[in-house]
Parts: structure tokens; C-alpha cells; sequence
């Protein structure tokens, strides 16, 4: 009776000592059917808008302290940062700490540890927690957090609910799609008496997030993509979009994500980068941001590469110079209004925004005619007001590097402005959307990333339009998105293969901004990054190191092959073999 009793509390010990590793009871399940998130039109008198004005009400007036959160801890380290409304730059949207070396230093050392009980999980437990996220974002969060990117990053309705809403749900649902799309690929051979395994293992060591200002869905994802595969993230959030960083990451522990899987650590940019590109344990680095800055962080890895443990993993979204080709056979109507959207929505500060153009000449006098006659009709104003299409860029460096371009153009000869080119920081950082007629294609506003309302428009000779296809093609470093507008199907087939490694993102007929998660992959290679295709299984492959299993099941009897047997034994030894071959 004793040793059955001692038995007993022996094995109940192990089940509540249990490592999720050894101890899983439970078949994996599957995840529910994804689709993306329908888009709320916030009409007069729906729901959705009345929400969004008490939410915007209550964001304006509240003004957070928003801490680090390291392990799950509330820390505060008394350098404070501020957050300003780029429409109205005297008022502040929140306040943050900057993280000290030894604040990173804790933040990556509290992850490695929460590594452990992350990793071995159970898939189905990791995965639910954020559909939890997208589940609270869809329906309670979504006003506060549509709110928060309006007030904080200048956005209109429209613009923060493709953004804070649909977008970021869609990489959370979808993320979780993937992994276990992902999770399934699995060797298709297993000969007789051996089960042939691929374990997804997460990276060795911890993966930094870095995140740019203009899309809270891409801050989200950074860190959640390689969290969704089993990783820990250390997440630097920008200045400039802090309270649409935090109101997700708390979206997130909401859910349930354990403390110290994503650190919440703002801190100041060089000084992080230094620190975790330093870090012995540095498994992967997750940017988006401009070219520069993603060659700069290149650069201190490669230094250090003597140093890490394994080789991190690097991915990195950058720049564009994005173009709108016009084809001679083009419908006038649905190049304009596509233009203007692509140019001009988010005040042109999206990677993919369209940032210049190539039209037929004998297209020219009627596009031109119509752009203008739209882009005055465009109202720039404050986010708060449901009018608006534009309001404000990000802030002052940013309005003056954008000021600096039109300015350029202002003085060459080959330039003229078409419309705008106005520039106003008294309240807010405001621009006009502008446009440039150029008779230059390597006028520096053709060529360089502007990230500001400006779009560049080169006329061309239709009898050239292979020739001025190549030169759209090789004008700038960028490659990231473009569009051919034609009805002619072998123009359009022409432009698909001259264009090829032109953008990682072409469209046909259609503006080149507006990617969707599990639609159109998002991305583009030459100097606008490594094209891992946010919003796609590619990019959570990234975050996974595959060990191959091999189980025999049938022990070995002799280490000879049947040629090395005498003609006498052959034939048991070949029998023999046939068994496990
Ligand atoms: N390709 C894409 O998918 C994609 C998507 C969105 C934005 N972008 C690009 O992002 C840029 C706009 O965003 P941004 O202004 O936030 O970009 P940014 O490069 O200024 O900043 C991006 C991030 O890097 C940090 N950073 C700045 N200097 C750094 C340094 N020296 N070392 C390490 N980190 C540093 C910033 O604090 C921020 O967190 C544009 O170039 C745009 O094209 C690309
Ligand atoms: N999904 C977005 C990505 C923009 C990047 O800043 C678009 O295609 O407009």
C-alpha cells in the first residue's frame, strides 16, 4: 500500500513539475478558418464613428506616462520623452521613458529566460493568445487604437483604420495561419520502419525589433511575427509612434502573452542598435525603416559577427522610389484617381506611396488637367475632422527634408510645379500635396525618397516606351512597388517583364500603395530590403531554424552491406537486410 501511495505522490509531483516539453497531452489543434478583417466605413450616424469621437475625445485629453516594461515590470528611469500631435505640435499625446544601457542589458536577459517556458508551449496555447489580440482589437480596442494613430501619426479615419484596425488584426490572424501552415510541412518520404520529423525549432537567442513611425501594424508585427514562431523579441519602439506601440503591446498582455516574450523598451536609436547588435545572443533583427539606417545596422553586425553564438538572422524593410507607368492605351479616369490616392493618402509617407510618373505625351495635356483639378479638390486638415484626406506629416525633421525637395525643384530650370508646394509648421507640419512636371527623368525628386506628398511626373515620347520603361527601371536604388496602367495586354506584358525586378510589389491598373495581409505579400528587393514578404509565411519562416528527425524504428543487425557477403551467406544476409533497407 506504502509504495503505491509513494508511487502516487511521486507521479503527481512530475505532472505539476511538468516542463511543456515532456508533457503534452493533447493533439495539436487546428486553427479557425482566417480571413481578412471587413473594413468599417465609419458613415455619418454608424456606430463605429460615434465610438471614434469618444475615443478620440478621451485619447486628447489623457496624455499617458507610458513606462518600459521589462519582465512584465513597469519600469521608469526618469529620461522622459514626448510624443507630439504632428497636427498641432504644441500638444503632447504621451510622455516616455528612454531605457539605459543596463535597462536593454535586463530587457535581453529577462527574455532568454522567458524563452524557456515560451518555446515549449503548446503550439494551440502560443497561437491563441494572439487571436485573443486580434479578437480585442477588432471589437473593444478598436476606436482607441484608430484614435491613437489619428492623434499621434496624423491619420484620417480611413487611413488609421487600415492601419491600427484591419491591418494589424490581419497580420495577428494571419500570422497564426502561417505558423501553422508552417508547422505542417513535414518530409513527404518516410521509408518502411522510419518516421522521417521537422521540428520548427524557434532561433537560439533573442530577436530585436526595430519599428518606423508611419504603420503601427508593421511596429505590431515585428515583434509578434517571430513571438508567433516561438521566439522572444526585445521591441525599440520609434518616438514618433509611441502611443499606437503601446496601445498594442498592451492589447497583447491582455491577451495573455507572458511577461518578458516582447520587452517593451523605447530607448534612444543608436545606443539600442549598439547594444543588441553587440549581444552575444542576438538571433535575428526585425527592421523597418529607411535604407540608411537598415545599412547602418548591416554594418555593426557584420563587426560583430565573430561574436555571436549563431548567425542572426536578418530582415529588413526599407525604402522606395515607387512609380506609376502610363501606358498610351490607358483608362485617363483611373489613373488619376489612383494617383492622387497613391501620392497622397498618409501625406505620401508609406513605402509603396507613388512618388513619381511616367506618361505618354499625348496623354500628358488631359492627365494633367484632370490631376490638378483633383488635387484641388484635396482637403488637408485636421485628423479630428472626418473631411479631411490629408493632414499633417510626422514631424519637423521630416517637413523640412520634404520642404528641402520642393524647394529643389522650385529652383531648377527643368522643373515647373503643377499644383501645391506650399509648406506651413506654425501649428502643425503641413504641406501641400505637390506636384512637379519635370523634363528631367534624373532630376533628384525622380530619383531620391522624398516620404512626403510630392510626386514627380516625367513626360515621354509613346513611340519609346520600351526605352522609357528601362529608364524607370534603372533611375533609382529602389525597388519595392510600382504600377503599369494600360488596356493594350502585350504593353502590359512588355512592362511585367522589363519592370521584373523593378518593385517586389507590381500592380496592373491599380494604385501602387494599399498591400493586404494574405492578399499581396509585402516587400521589394535591391535597395528596399531583404523582400521576406511581411504578411506571408516567408516572413515567419525567417524566425525558425528546422531540425530534421530521423526515427528508426527497426534495430540494425549487421553493420554489411549484401555486396560485401560471401555467395554462401548472401542470401540470409540479404534477407536480412531487406527488412530496414
Ligand atoms: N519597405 C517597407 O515595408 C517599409 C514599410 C514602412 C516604412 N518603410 C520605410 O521606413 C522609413 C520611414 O520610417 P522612419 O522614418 O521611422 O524610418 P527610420 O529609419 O528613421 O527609423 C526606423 C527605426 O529605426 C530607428 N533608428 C533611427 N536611427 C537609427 C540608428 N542610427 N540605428 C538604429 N536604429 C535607428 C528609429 O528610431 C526607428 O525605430 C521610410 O524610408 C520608409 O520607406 C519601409
Ligand atoms: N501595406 C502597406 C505598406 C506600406 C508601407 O509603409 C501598403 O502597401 O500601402
Amino acid at each position: 500500500m506504502s509504495s503505491l501511495w509513494n508511487f502516487a505522490v511521486r507521479h503527481t509531483r512530475l505532472l505539476f513539475n511538468r516542463n511543456f516539453s515532456n508533457f503534452s497531452i493533447r493533439a495539436k489543434a487546428k486553427v479557425p478558418p482566417i480571413h481578412n478583417e471587413p473594413f468599417l466605413d465609419y458613415a455619418v450616424g454608424s456606430p463605429e464613428r460615434i465610438n471614434l469621437r469618444k475615443a478620440l475625445e478621451k485619447v486628447s485629453s489623457e496624455c499617458p506616462h507610458i513606462p518600459l516594461v521589462i519582465n512584465g515590470k513597469e519600469v521608469k528611469t526618469g529620461q522622459i520623452g514626448k510624443q507630439q500631435r504632428p497636427d498641432k505640435h504644441q500638444q503632447t499625446i504621451c510622455e516616455f521613458e528612454y531605457a539605459d544601457h543596463e535597462n536593454v542589458e535586463a530587457a535581453i536577459r529577462g527574455a532568454l529566460k522567458a524563452k524557456k517556458h515560451w518555446e515549449t508551449m503548446p503550439i494551440d496555447e502560443r497561437l491563441s493568445i494572439f487571436l485573443k489580440a486580434a479578437d480585442l482589437l477588432s471589437t473593444q480596442y478598436r476606436a482607441e487604437a484608430c484614435a491613437a494613430v489619428m492623434l499621434g501619426q496624423g491619420k484620417t479615419v480611413w487611413q488609421a483604420e487600415i492601419d491600427a484596425a484591419v491591418e494589424t488584426i490581419d497580420f495577428w490572424r494571419f500570422g497564426c495561419k502561417f505558423a501553422e501552415e508552417i508547422y505542417n510541412i513535414q518530409p513527404p518520404e518516410n521509408v518502411k520502419g522510419v518516421w522521417n520529423r521537422a521540428e520548427h525549432r524557434p532561433l537560439e537567442g533573442f530577436v530585436a525589433a526595430i519599428t518606423p513611425f508611419n504603420f503601427v501594424a508593421i511596429a505590431a508585427n515585428l515583434p509578434s511575427s517571430p513571438a508567433i514562431m516561438g521566439n522572444v523579441a526585445v521591441w525599440k519602439p520609434t518616438e514618433s509612434a509611441m502611443l499606437g506601440a503601446w496601445t498594442m503591446f498592451n492589447i497583447l498582455r491582455e491577451a495573455g502573452l507572458p511577461d518578458g516574450v516582447i520587452q517593451f523598451v523605447p530607448a534612444k536609436a543608436s545606443d539600442f542598435a549598439k547594444q543588441v547588435t553587440h549581444s552575444e545572443h542576438l538571433g535575428g533583427l526585425h527592421f523597418t525603416g529607411s535604407t540608411a539606417v537598415f545599412e547602418e545596422l548591416q554594418k555593426k553586425i557584420a563587426q560583430n559577427m565573430s561574436h555571436y553564438r549563431s548567425y542572426p538572422r536578418v530582415v529588413g524593410e526599407t525604402g522606395g522610389k515607387n512609380f506609376h507607368f502610363v501606358h498610351e492605351s490607358a483608362d485617363i479616369e483611373n489613373v488619376v484617381h489612383n494617383t492622387i490616392r497613391g501620392a497622397f493618402e498618409y501625406q505620401g509617407q508609406k513605402c509603396s506611396a507613388t512618388s513619381r510618373m511616367y506618361v505618354p505625351n499625348n496623354l500628358w495635356p488631359s492627365i494633367r488637367e484632370r490631376l490638378v483639378a483633383e488635387a484641388k479638390t484635396i482637403k488637408v486638415g485636421s485628423p479630428v475632422d472626418f473631411t479631411s484626406f490629408m493632414t499633417a506629416v510626422i514631424h519637423e525633421r521630416s517637413f523640412d527634408k520634404i520642404q528641402s525637395y520642393i524647394q529643389k525643384a522650385k529652383e531648377s530650370s527643368s522643373c515647373k510645379i503643377l499644383f501645391g508646394g506650399r509648406c506651413d509648421k506654425s501649428v502643425g507640419y503641413f504641406i501641400e500635396p505637390t506636384i512637379i512636371e519635370t523634363t528631367d527623368p534624373d532630376f533628384v525628386t525622380m530619383k531620391e525618397e522624398i516620404f512626403g506628398p510630392v510626386v514627380t511626373v516625367y513626360a515621354y515620347d509613346p513611340k519609346h516606351y520600351v526605352e522609357t520603361l528601362e529608364l524607370a527601371d534603372s533611375s533609382s536604388k529602389y525597388g519595392l512597388t510600382a504600377s503599369i496602367f494600360a488596356k493594350d495586354r502585350d504593353a502590359i506584358s512588355k512592362a511585367e517583364e522589363v519592370l521584373r525586378n523593378s518593385a517586389g510589389n507590381f500592380y496592373i491598373n491599380d494604385k501602387c500603395t494599399g498591400s493586404i495581409v494574405g492578399q499581396q505579400p509585402f516587400g521589394g528587393s535591391r535597395k528596399s530590403g531583404t523582400n521576406d514578404k511581411s504578411g506571408s509565411a516567408s516572413n515567419l519562416m525567417r524566425w525558425v531554424s528546422v531540425r530534421s528527425i530521423k526515427e528508426s524504428f527497426i534495430p540494425l543487425k549487421d553493420y554489411r552491406y549484401p555486396h560485401m557477403v560471401s555467395d554462401q551467406a548472401n542470401e540470409e544476409v540479404a534477407k536480412a537486410h531487406s527488412e530496414f533497407a
